[in-house]
Order: structure tokens, then C-alpha cells, then sequence
């Protein structure tokens, strides 16, 4: 696929089905992941990858931390919480693992990780795979953090739910730039 075709038209895919992706194709996600921008070369980010049973596992993860905030939660809620992970074939766990630089603020690393994911969605268009980048209170949570061994001192950046994806996909959106983007000094062309 030409890039700036897939730059242009690359949308998130919510509903994603088996197959997930093939070991080719995984290797060439994370080939894609390795090529971010990377300040010091500090390699800033790792990655989990999550399939059957360890998407079970990790919506009971899901569902203790949720209980854990609100004991009374109802079963409906524990049950949506049970069935977050199951939205996929294969998770992709994003974490940002911040190396001590001189040179090289967190903020930066971070920024890299965030890189390295959009490198991974775009892999994931280019071989017509679909992907959806998402966090929500769970990302941040420490009970899911610590279940997936993710360190206090590393960021959950996202995960990646990837499969193949199902029904309609939805329209690029119209922008128009000029929202966006200034001339600076302002007024000159
Ligand atoms: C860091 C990050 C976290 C996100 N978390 C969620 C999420 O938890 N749930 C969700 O519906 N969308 C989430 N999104 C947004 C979607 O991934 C997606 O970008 C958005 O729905 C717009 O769709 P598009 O990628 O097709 O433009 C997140 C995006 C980013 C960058």
C-alpha cells in the first residue's frame, strides 16, 4: 500500500474478529513499532502480546480491579468488564518503560511509545488487518498493572486489540487544515 494512502485513509476498526494476525505479520508490526522515532535511541517501549485464555484472564483482571474500586458492583458490570478484552483476537499491550538520560525527558519517551503505536496501526492497515488503539480507567489501574507485571515506574500506554475486522468501515472525516495550521509570524503569508 502506498503511505500517504494509508496515512490518509487509516481508521480504527472496533469490531474485530479471528483471524488474528499470522506470526509474519506480527513480526512485521513490531518491525514497524522499532522503526518510531527514538531520541538517544533509548528504546523506551516494550510489548505484551495477549491471546485466548490470556484475554480471559486479563478481563478477570479487569473485573477484580473494577471490584476492588466499587464492591458492589453489579454482575451486568462485572460481566462488560469480563468481556473487554474478548473484542479481539489479539491484545497488544503498549508499555512506555522510561530510561533514566540526561538529554532525554519522559515526556519525549512517551511521545516515542505514542510513535511507535500509530507505526503499529499503520502496519496493521497496511496488511488490511484492523487495529483500535484504546486505554480507558484500566490502563492506569494498578491492580491491572501489577497483574500484567508492568513496573510503577512504566506507563500502560495502550492496548492494542487487533483482528480482522468486521462490518462496515466507517468514513474518513473531513477536516478542513487551515483549523489546524497557522503561518507563524501570524498574518504573513
Ligand atoms: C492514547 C489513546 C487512548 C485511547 N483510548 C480509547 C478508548 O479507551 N476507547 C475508545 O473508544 N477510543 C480510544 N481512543 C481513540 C481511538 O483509538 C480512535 O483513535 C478514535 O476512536 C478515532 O478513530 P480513528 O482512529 O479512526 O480516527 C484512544 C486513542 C488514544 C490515542
Amino acid at each position: 500500500m502506498e503511505i500517504l494512502t494509508a496515512l490518509h485513509n487509516r481508521v480504527s476498526k472496533p469490531r474485530l474478529v479471528e483471524p488474528g494476525p499470522s506470526e509474519e505479520q506480527l513480526a512485521a508490526i513490531f518491525q514497524a513499532a522499532l522503526r518510531a522515532p527514538d531520541h538517544a535511541m533509548l528504546k523506551p517501549w516494550r510489548f505484551l502480546t495477549i491471546v485466548g485464555v490470556g484475554l480471559e484472564r486479563l478481563g478477570q483482571l479487569f473485573a477484580d480491579a473494577a471490584k476492588q474500586d466499587q464492591p458492589d458492583l453489579s454482575e451486568e458490570a462485572l460481566n462488560k468488564y469480563l468481556g473487554m478484552p474478548l473484542r479481539a483476537p489479539m491484545i497488544i499491550v503498549v508499555i512506555c518503560s522510561p530510561k533514566s538520560h540526561p538529554k532525554v525527558p519522559e515526556v519525549e519517551q512517551v511521545l516515542s511509545t505514542g510513535a511507535a503505536t500509530q507505526n503499529m496501526l499503520l502496519a496493521c492497515h497496511g496488511m488490511k488487518l484492523g487495529a483500535m488503539w484504546r486505554t480507558g480507567a484500566m490502563a492506569y489501574h494498578a491492580h491491572v498493572k501489577a497483574g500484567l507485571g508492568i513496573g510503577t515506574d512504566e506507563l500502560l500506554a495502550g492496548f492494542l486489540y487487533v483482528g480482522t475486522p468486521q462490518g462496515s468501515i466507517k468514513r474518513v472525516p473531513e477536516l478542513n487544515l487551515t483549523d489546524f495550521v497557522q503561518n507563524w509570524p501570524l498574518n504573513k503569508k
